[in-house]
């Protein structure tokens, strides 16, 4: 751990949601979201990061014709742990049957635990894509059940598929991801039968169930692939959709059966079935 690190706080004025779309495509790490803007940490310098989100708001503001002030503070903080004064916030959630807990809370007797620490892998259960995930998997995934986790960052998704006795595999295209994928499956003495950094295309395997908690965009280009690797009569659980991208997604998903919706704030899961014949 260096002994620095470099804080950049984003505020724009207006389109929140626009902005968190291009730092979700664009940063190779986490960010944290607060009310009126985001937060970036990282060891490396920040610059840049700032020179694209100025980049970002200008492209933007001449599409929409519509001024944005943007109010960006870059700092260099000291590293006494910042993780440790984020982590005094997280709390349990708990989605039945999966208690997710961080390691300094106890788990819950009764319950599918899950011990995850915060860290740069995105992932802790409290964000509604995760949340409505957890949801799918208690519902659509079965003991035995051959499952792949597309875009894993913490593992989250597919340790609670393990707990419910299912055989996974996960992918990330994130080398810190697919790092804190492995740290967290060991605190939770559990194992994935595949883990790999990169796309799904990595592999020649047939799922009953694949969950993608991905960008809508990328949901989009990898549809051709999901659809592969999915056996006939499988489910895919996709999420990370903006309800304004919804239609995207099911315009790329058409030769799939609408299974279930679940909508969490703006954010859309949408549970799709193979068709005999997809
Ligand atoms: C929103 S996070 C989801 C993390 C976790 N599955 C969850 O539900 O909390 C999306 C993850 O997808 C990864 N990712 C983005 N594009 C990907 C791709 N084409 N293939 C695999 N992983 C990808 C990102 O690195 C990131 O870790």
């Amino acid at each position: 751990m260096q002994d620095y690190y470099y804080m950049l706080v984003v505020k724009p004025s207006s389109h929140l949601e626009l902005f968190s779309d291009f730092l979700v495509d664009v940063l190779p790490v986490g960010f944290e979201e607060i009310d009126d803007g985001f937060i970036i940490r990282s060891e490396e310098d920040l610059e840049t990061v700032q020179w694209g989100i100025e980049q970002f708001s200008e492209a933007l503001q001449r599409a929409l014709g519509e001024v944005i002030d943007v109010d960006m503070t870059l700092t260099k903080e000291k590293n006494d742990d910042w993780i440790a004064q984020y982590q005094q916030g997280i709390s349990p959630v708990e989605i039945a049957p999966f208690y997710i807990h961080p390691t300094w809370e106890e788990p819950k007797e009764g319950m599918l635990n899950i011990a995850i620490d915060p860290a740069l892998a995105f992932g802790t259960g409290h964000h509604p894509t995760t949340a409505s995930c957890l949801r799918g998997i208690a519902k659509y995934v079965k003991e035995g059940d051959v499952v792949m986790d597309v875009g894993c960052g913490s593992g989250i998704l597919a340790i609670a598929a393990i707990k419910k006795g299912a055989v996974v595999d996960a992918c990330d295209t994130d080398p810190l991801s697919v790092e804190n994928a492995s740290v967290n499956a060991e605190q939770n003495h559990i194992s994935y039968r595949r883990l790999w950094e990169g796309p799904i295309n990595e592999t020649d395997e047939k799922y009953d169930v694949i969950i993608a908690n991905i960008v809508a965009d990328v949901l989009v280009f990898i549809a051709s692939d999901l659809r592969k690797r999915l056996r006939e009569g499988g489910v895919l659980i996709l999420s990370g959709i903006m309800d304004k991208y919804e239609d995207k997604v099911l315009r790329a998903y058409k030769n799939f059966e609408l299974t279930e919706r679940l909508v969490e704030n703006e954010w859309v899961t949408l549970v799709v079935t193979q068709k005999g014949n997809a």
